[in-house]
């Protein structure tokens, strides 16, 4: 079952542990279950990733992704799914395997409060400055 406090306003629980298989309308959202709980050591973090297949095949892909699982997290690891097909839903099993874990080493940052950055060739250009699809289509030069 859903551990209790794990809700938020507008996410349908699920829980990939039950037998019952589990569906996702089109456009919707569902936080799921995984029946698996971790011990990271500190130091790590666990990146909870989509499944490519799912996503090109039926639009099933990850709300937050990826996923943060701290390394002190001791829940359950749970995915908030969405069905981004406008049409069909998903249909899921247990045991069906929705998303990848990541485990990654981390570190700790020390911010320090500056007047000035370093200089970089980037600058403050971003969102799509160094030219995007469209306009490498169109020919235009940046
Ligand atoms: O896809 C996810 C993301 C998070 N968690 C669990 C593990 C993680 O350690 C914890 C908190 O996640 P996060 O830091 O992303 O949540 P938050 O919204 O920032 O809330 P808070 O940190 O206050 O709990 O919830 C999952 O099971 N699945």
């Amino acid at each position: 079952m859903p551990q209790p406090g794990y809700e938020h306003p507008g996410d349908a629980g699920a829980d990939l542990r039950t037998t019952e298989p589990i569906s996702l309308g089109p456009g919707e959202r569902r936080t799921v279950g995984t029946g698996i709980a971790l011990a990271l050591p500190n130091g790590y973090v666990g990146l909870v990733h989509p499944r490519s297949g799912l996503a090109s095949r039926h639009g099933l892909t990850i709300v937050n992704a990826p996923g943060t699982i701290d390394a002190g997290y001791r829940g359950e690891v749970r995915v908030t799914l969405v069905n981004t097909d406008r049409t069909e839903p998903i249909v899921l099993q247990r045991g069906d395997r929705i998303a990848q874990l990541v485990i990654q080493r981390v570190e700790r940052a020390k911010f320090v409060v500056v007047q000035e950055l370093p200089g970089s060739q980037r600058g403050s250009g971003g969102f799509g400055s160094t030219g995007g699809f469209a306009s490498t289509a169109q020919g235009v030069e940046n």
